[in-house]
């Protein structure tokens, strides 16, 4: 076969010279330029509800980032639509049509990351831009503190300094949680976590009924599972996702987030009377920050390290953030 040198464009080459990896890496500038493909330009008064959210975020962070996303997302629900008629083609032939008629689970979307690193805030968004896609308008979301063991059981298994660490949850509860849902149950409910109390609140739960998408957002939502106790594998909670996102950023950069965070918190939620931290507003801002990163340092760092962080490369999206929050390069799996 007789081939023509062709001159590779500057992508090409640094494909070839990078090492073989299961993911396309993109500079910010080659996925922000994804934007123009999005056909669902924001609107002004869109805007002015995102910002109503509450979350402190560039509209130009929205605009080249979170709309592509959302139009990439958009793109797997349709190909998962597809994916289930070739399902439903399938089962009608092999059983005599019987059980060829599968009316679809709801997507479900992992967003994992260290504490503070923004889980809530992409979430949150995701949450708002996705559901003004005319096909998936019912989009729910949840966050897996409410699995958490409960701070009296905590206490008793001397878990209350590794709050966030795997075994601080009810996982296995979890884990039915999202198999319900991809399961297709018409309601499934999860117990509710309050940080001002610092506990799950008793008595309350949340009810999921059958959403479009379903975005289920916590520190360990990519974790391989706990074998059980004859020592044999279970199924994870990832293994129900169909897309994930890993929120990534230097651990350094997170640690001023998490401050910043709690100055601001110390300002506003804690000061409520009935807040689990109320103390550090009776204290010097000094004296609460030390709290703080003595928190980081001895519970949330060592987390990220140990058990978040290596699920990284589970995850179908990368995002790495840099210290402005805004994000500087993806890497999207191949398939
Ligand atoms: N894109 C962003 N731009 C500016 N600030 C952000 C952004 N994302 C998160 N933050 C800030 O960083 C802190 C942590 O974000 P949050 O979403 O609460 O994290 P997590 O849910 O991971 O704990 C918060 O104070 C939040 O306001
Ligand atoms: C509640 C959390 C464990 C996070 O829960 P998630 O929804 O990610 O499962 C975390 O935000 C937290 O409160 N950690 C305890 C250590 C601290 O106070 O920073």
């Amino acid at each position: 076969m007789i081939t023509t040198p062709s001159r590779s464009s500057s992508a090409q080459r640094r494909a070839e010279a990078a090492p073989a990896t299961p993911y396309v890496d993109l500079t910010r500038e080659e996925w922000s330029a994804l934007r123009a493909k999005t056909p669902l330009p924001l609107t002004a008064e869109e805007v002015e509800r995102l910002r109503g959210l509450g979350d402190v975020i560039d509209l130009d962070e929205v605009r080249d980032i979170y709309l592509p996303l959302s139009r990439l997302l958009n793109l797997y629900v349709a190909a998962t639509a597809s994916l289930r008629g070739a399902l439903n083609t399938f089962l009608g032939d092999a059983a005599g049509g019987g059980k060829s008629s599968q009316r679809g689970t709801p997507f479900v979307i992992g967003v994992a990351g260290s504490v503070a690193v923004g889980k809530s805030t992409v979430a949150r968004l995701l949450q708002a831009l996705l559901a003004r896609w005319p096909e998936h308008p019912r989009v729910e979301r949840v966050t897996t503190d409410g699995f958490l063991l409960p701070m009296k059981e905590l206490k008793e298994r001397g878990l209350m300094s590794r709050k966030g660490f795997p075994e601080s949850y009810d996982r296995r509860a979890l884990t039915r949680f999202v198999a319900d849902i991809k399961a297709g149950k018409d309601e499934v409910t999860a117990p509710v976590y309050s940080h001002l109390i610092y506990d799950i609140v008793p008595g309350q739960r949340l009810t999921v009924r059958r959403p479009d998408i379903l975005i289920v957002e916590g520190l360990n939502v990519l974790q391989p599972a706990l074998p059980g106790q004859d020592g044999r594998t279970r199924v994870a909670l990832a293994d129900y996702f169909d897309f994930s996102v890993y929120v990534d950023a230097r651990a350094e950069d997170i640690e001023s987030w998490y401050l910043n965070r709690f100055r601001k918190l110390r300002d506003t939620a804690f000061q409520d009377p009935s807040s689990y931290f109320r103390k550090y507003t009776q204290v010097s801002e000094e004296e609460a920050l030390d709290y703080a990163r003595t928190a980081w340092r001895t519970i949330n760092k060592p987390n990220l390290l140990e058990n978040v962080a290596p699920t990284r490369g589970r995850a179908t999206l990368v995002v790495r953030k840099g210290p402005d929050h805004k994000v500087q390069r993806l890497s999207l799996r191949k398939l």
